[in-house]
């Protein structure tokens, strides 16, 4: 366990740890001598002369002064560990969570994640906080009093070291099944701790279906699995506790009766056997406390294996120099890419000119949004390149990646701060003007007219107190005042009021200007401006070119425009109906 920890927590950590280490074994070693010398000490007390019993008290009381002086420090050593661990522990998973690939954000992960950075965390810092010293306690103390009983009495001693042995068997091959049924009960906690997010989440969606009463069958399922690990993690630890518990008392009864039986028969007097019942009750104590600090233990353990899986989960493969790419032209090349095997893009092959607008239109699961994931380097293609300036995205670092491009999305997350705090994170060195300035670009004067608070208006968790259209402004604004060559751009698909739907034109043809573009069109006003068009169907190109020749050739194009037209004709007929 401590081998392990001091790898986990990689060698910046290894001097504090064998410090806390030696400063915890002196201080049980100074505790076990102490225990030993009540022996002399009663010895003298109960015999002729009391009197000669001094100098051992007060070798026992030196030696409680000592054990005091090591332990108070050592123990605040402890804490200060811990809270330096749990801090360069936040700092690694901190590190990691911004390079793991995009892919790896499931939501059963990103639940695990604060169960990880928190829990976990706290878990760890309780091993020099608290557990280290427990630990060394429990075995180093003994230890001291089973050396020091040999001076004594070496047959109590040896029944002393078979009892170590007994517990140590037990609880090591108790250990592994509650070990195991521990992992098994924290992988089915964190399922169901984010079944019931999950829940809490989808409480719009049941109660429109009157779906509350039932309740929702995943939560159901993982609650009902929960309960079941439970028992069972129960089951494999009783055992255990109990073989443990019922050894220890066995072997203080041992003591007992061997004492009693060498006490009647005369080699061992009445102060060493007083003595002795205090030694043997030392040293069954922890033994008790083997058990309670064994759960403790595998909780740190698996805690430990937890956040060491995820810094060990491996990165999208960056180079050791970046290549700088020559413009900005987007080029995808026979690229090939599945989710979880099943294949999305087979073979697509297509080009985003530089400095134009590209839209890609098709049906819904085509794949579109996947090849903006894919050239925003998301994830790496299964097959073919994607290239940006005639270079590999996998050649260059993400920082220079990112440095080119830009990202609005339709689900676009704000975090819980003010709409101006909102937009500056697209260039947090921007000066407030220029804030201001992309801003207003992007008709976000619009939304702070009219929110009480203005710019400083709370936008809420994930900007909940705005609607989507207003989101996409906010993302557009923080892409203006990114200001990259190229802007990667999922339209969005809700139908947007009157005053959004102008406003984001507006904000959009801002961004476009002088820009490469790559947009997701679901407008038709978009898809007139557009300079080149890419239909995808299939998971390859079915048809570009611009967009009077694609209606001139009345494909797939021509047929999803006139259904885009539709839709949008009969809203906008409405009002000349009711005229
Ligand atoms: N993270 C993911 N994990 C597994 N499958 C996914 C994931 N994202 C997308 N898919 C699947 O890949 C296919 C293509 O999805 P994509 O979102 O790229 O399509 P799209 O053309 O953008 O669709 P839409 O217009 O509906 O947004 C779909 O079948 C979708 O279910």
């Amino acid at each position: 366990m401590i081998r392990r920890l001091f790898t986990a927590l990689g060698p910046k950590h290894d001097r504090a740890l064998r410090r806390l280490l030696a400063w915890f074994t002196v201080a049980a070693v100074l505790q076990g001598v102490a225990f030993v010398m009540l022996v002399p000490a009663l010895r003298e007390l109960l015999g002729d002369r009391p009197e000669h019993a001094w100098p051992w008290v007060i070798t026992l009381a030196v030696l409680w002064l000592a054990y005091a002086a090591v332990s108070y420090p050592a123990t605040l050593a402890g804490y200060g560990t811990g809270a330096d661990m749990s801090r360069d522990l936040h700092h690694r998973i901190g590190d990691k969570v911004a390079q793991l690939p995009l892919a790896w954000f499931t939501p059963d992960r990103v639940g695990g994640l604060g169960r990880l950075a928190s829990q976990r965390v706290v878990d760890i810092m309780g091993v020099p906080a608290h557990l280290l010293h427990q630990l060394v306690d429990t075995f180093v103390t003994p230890a001291t009093v089973v050396l020091a009983m040999f001076l004594f009495d070496w047959r109590l001693a040896l029944s002393m070291t078979v009892a170590g042995v007994a517990v140590a068997l037990v609880y090591r091959v108790a250990g592994r099944g509650m070990a195991a049924a521990d992992q098994e009960a924290d992988r089915i906690h964190a399922d169901a701790a984010v079944r019931i997010v999950e829940f809490a989440r989808a409480q719009p969606v049941l109660r429109a279906f009157g779906r509350t009463a039932q309740g929702h069958a995943a939560l159901d399922d993982s609650l009902v699995a929960q309960h079941a690990a439970g028992r069972r993690m129960l089951r494999a630890s009783m055992p255990g506790l109990v073989w443990i518990a019922f050894i220890a008392q066995a072997a203080f009864l041992l003591f007992l009766a061997l004492g009693t039986h060498l006490a009647l028969g005369g080699s061992l007097g009445a102060a060493e056997f007083i003595a002795l019942l205090v030694l043997s009750a030392r040293f069954v104590e922890p033994i008790m406390l083997t058990s309670e600090l064994g759960g403790a233990i595998r909780v740190a353990e698996n805690a430990l294996t937890e956040i060491n899986e995820l810094i060990d989960t491996p990165t999208l493969p960056g180079p050791e120099t970046s290549r700088r790419p020559d413009g900005t032209d987007i080029e995808l090349d026979d690229v090939r890419f599945g989710y979880h095997g099943s294949t999305v893009l087979d073979g697509l092959s297509m080009r985003v000119p530089q400095g134009r607008m590209t839209a890609l239109v098709g049906p819904s699961g085509a794949g579109k949004t996947t090849v903006i994931r894919l050239i925003a380097r998301f994830f790496d293609p299964d097959a073919g390149a994607v290239r940006v300036g005639g270079v590999d995205v996998r050649e260059m670092k993400t920082e220079d990646l990112t440095s080119v491009i830009s990202a609005v999305f339709q689900d676009v997350y704000l975090f819980d701060g003010t709409i101006l705090e909102n937009v500056r994170i697209g260039r947090p060195d921007a000066t407030d003007e220029e804030v201001y300035a992309a801003a207003r670009t992007a008709r976000v004067d619009q939304i702070t007219d009219r929110l009480p608070g203005g710019w400083d208006a709370p936008v809420g968790e994930g900007g909940s107190r705005l609607s989507g259209g207003e989101r996409q402004r906010i993302s557009i604004a923080r892409a203006l005042l990114k200001d990259t060559p190229i802007v990667l751009f999922d339209e969005a698909t809700a139908a947007l009021d009157a005053e959004n739907e102008h406003a984001l034109q507006e904000a959009m043809a801002a961004l476009a200007r002088d820009r490469t573009v790559l947009v997701i069109a679901h407008r038709l006003h978009t898809l007139r401006e557009a300079d080149h068009i890419v239909v995808l169907g299939d998971g390859q190109v079915v048809e570009e070119g611009v967009h009077d020749d694609l209606i001139a050739r009345d494909g797939q194009y021509a047929r999803f425009w006139r259904e885009r037209r539709r839709a949008q004709g009969w809203h906008l007929a409405k009002p000349a109906v009711v005229r």
